[in-house]
């Protein structure tokens, strides 16, 4: 049956009650003429004698109530629609007049001519981009904002691939004028980038460390020890570092054999600096701790930081700890990584996911000792713990490369999606549940430009494959091994008995939104920590980030990744069935 025109008579030959909605050129019916079709029905139905007819008419009568709900919620939602659209419209005369202003004020500088100009016509483009997509697909906004994010990445990725082929380069070494210029715009970009929020990108620190290492504080820092990663096989030891997932020869499509590897770390320089992360409160961690820090600096001659807390604490056990490095405000925390050669926690995987969370950008490898009561990142055992060290100190050593995932709030509030507030990485996951609401959430998912679903349930897991045995698995995703890279959409509780957990790629965007209909704001949480409220309008980006955490092997990866699901969670264990049996019964 036609939504759009409902004829009913019935089968008294009463006079015939005709209900229609008239349909315009946008696709959606009229809000006001759905209001009095549903009244008409509903008087209708009132009117029409139904007791005691027959089954047919009666069904008939409950379809008719059926349309007219749908047609009055659709109705609803072209209203809200609307009131979203004339929203985009207003940022965009917003947005224009910046523009506007921004291009008056640079028509006197041809030294950032090219690029102010990129971004404002950019910006521009977008702001027009984003009106041609929202005005015609009232109920698709959110895919709209999606594509127009796209658009500004691809032009991103254009910009800075002209400013790698020398075209912006040049200009910088020729100018001198431009220097400082540069040095701002540069700041600038760092600004709008991650560093703003204390997250790296690969710009900012080719440009620090480059700064570092022309200053004149040069000799000051300790230079860190170079390694190598090789990808090997069954023993095979192949020094190659192969980029390639595909190779087209010849027309033949290939695939490399990279993720059938195990990554092994060659020291090419002696490591000189550890730093030693230790989970609070624990009296045989601290132990273990004096001792390592002894071991280490009298007898590998090493440098040793520890953080600020436990420095406190060695110089309570003796003054003789005074060579101990620490830092003094957070702000040193950014620049660790060019320092530190190895990280080595004692504690728990808790303390994995706090020393992975200290490094916005590159980490060092990692050694995690075992000092919790899972750990299924943590191989190593405190009893063994120089043996441990002497052999990675040693290396070769295999390493797990844990991915991370990058998030980052968007408000409804903000003028793009490169607006947004403290980026987290996180090692394990980034949930989005009802917090203290007592409503199930409501949580629309797309996963780059497509919609993925609406979650109703207690919230939504997206895990990676590290995290894939700790809170995802609780919520039924599977197991998967640490070295795959994806990302595991988990649903916590759904309240549907159809929805199944994803494995997404590694490639994509996943954007979680609460809509404005939603009951509750949601709460996203980072690796179990830092509780961030999400109102209806806001959204959560969430994509693989790339700094991953190395961390050090006991055996390899999937030897270590299979004894951790044995010893800690004793997958699959069953008493093995006895030999004897009804096995005459398969003859
Ligand atoms: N229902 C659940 O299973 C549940 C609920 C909340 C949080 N968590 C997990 O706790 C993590 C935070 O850990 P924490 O130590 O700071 O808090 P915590 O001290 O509360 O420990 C949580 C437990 O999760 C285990 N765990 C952590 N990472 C793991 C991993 N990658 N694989 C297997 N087990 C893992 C820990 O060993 C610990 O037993 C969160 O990232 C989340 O995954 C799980
Ligand atoms: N260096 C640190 N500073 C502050 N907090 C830390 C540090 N290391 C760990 N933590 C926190 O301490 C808590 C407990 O740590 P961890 O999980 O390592 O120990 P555990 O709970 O005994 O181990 P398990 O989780 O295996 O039972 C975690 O919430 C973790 O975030």
């Amino acid at each position: 049956m036609s939504p759009s025109k409902l004829d009913s008579t019935d089968s008294f030959g009463h006079e015939e009650a005709s209900v229609s909605c008239s349909k315009p050129e946008n696709g959606c019916v009229d809000s006001l003429s759905i209001f009095h079709s549903e009244k008409a029905v509903e008087e209708l139905l009132q009117q029409t004698p139904v007791a005691g007819m027959d089954e047919h008419l009666i069904e008939f009568s409950e379809a008719l109530r059926t349309v007219a709900k749908a047609l009055r919620r659709a109705a609803e939602g072209k209203a809200s629609a609307q009131a979203e659209a004339a929203e985009w419209k207003r940022r965009y005369e917003l947005e224009r007049t910046r523009n506007i202003q921004m291009e008056q004020k640079v028509s006197g500088n041809n030294n950032c001519e090219m690029l102010r100009h990129w971004w404002i016509r950019s910006s521009l483009d977008n702001a027009m981009d984003m009106l041609r997509i929202m005005l015609p697909c009232l109920f698709f906004w959110e895919v709209g904002k999606e594509q127009n994010k796209r658009i500004a990445e691809a032009r991103m990725a254009e910009q800075f691939s002209a400013e790698k082929n020398g075209d912006l380069d040049c200009e910088r070494v020729k100018n001198s004028d431009n220097q400082s210029m540069l040095q701002n715009e540069s700041n600038e970009h760092s600004e709008t980038g991650c560093m703003k929020h204390g997250i790296w990108s690969h710009e900012v620190l080719r440009d620090r460390e480059s700064d570092s290492n022309s200053n004149a504080d040069r000799n000051k820092i300790m230079r860190k020890a170079s390694f190598k990663l090789s990808w090997w096989c069954n023993g095979e030891n192949g020094d190659q570092h192969k980029h390639d997932i595909v190779s087209f020869e010849r027309g033949n499509i290939t695939t490399a054999e990279r993720s059938s590897k195990q990554i092994s770390l060659k020291w090419e320089s002696d490591p000189q600096t550890v730093l030693i992360l230790t989970k609070p409160n624990s009296v045989s961690v601290r132990i273990l701790c004096v001792q390592m820090v002894r071991w280490l600096r009298e007898r590998k001659k090493l440098n040793v930081y520890v953080e600020p807390r436990v420095k406190v604490e060695l110089l309570a056990e003796s003054s003789n700890f005074s060579y101990v490095q620490t830092w003094k405000d957070d702000s040193e925390i950014s620049h660790l990584h060019m320092k530190v050669d190895l990280v080595i926690t004692l504690g728990g995987d808790g303390t994995v996911l706090w020393a992975a969370s200290m490094f916005k950008g590159p980490v060092p490898p990692i050694v995690p000792f075992s000092l919790g009561s899972l750990g299924f990142m943590t191989p190593f055992h405190s009893e063994h713990f120089k043996d441990c060290l002497d052999s990675v100190l040693r290396g070769p050593i295999s390493i797990t490369l844990r991915h991370r995932l990058l998030c980052r709030v968007v408000r409804d509030a903000a003028k793009n999606e490169y607006e947004t507030e403290e980026p987290f990485l996180v090692l394990n996951e980034v949930t989005i549940d009802r917090g203290i609401s007592s409503y199930l959430t409501n949580l629309e998912c797309y996963c780059d430009n497509s919609f993925v679903t609406c979650v109703q349930g207690d919230g939504l897991i997206l895990s990676t494959t590290s995290g894939s045995t700790a809170y995802s698995l609780a919520a039924g995703g599977s197991m998967v091994h640490p070295q795959v890279p994806g990302i595991l959409f988990t649903p916590i509780c759904p309240h549907s008995l159809s929805f199944r957990p994803l494995i997404l790629p590694e490639h994509v965007t996943v954007r979680i939104m609460v809509p404005f209909n939603s009951r509750s704001p949601a709460w996203a949480s980072f690796d179990g920590k830092d509780r961030k409220l999400l109102a209806a309008g806001d959204a959560l980006l969430c994509s693989m980030a790339p700094w991953p955490v190395p961390t050090a092997c006991q055996v390899d990866s999937t030897n270590d990744f299979l004894r951790s699901i044995h010893d800690g969670l004793h997958w699959n264990l069953r008493k093995t069935q006895s030999f004897d049996g009804p096995r005459d019964r398969d003859l």
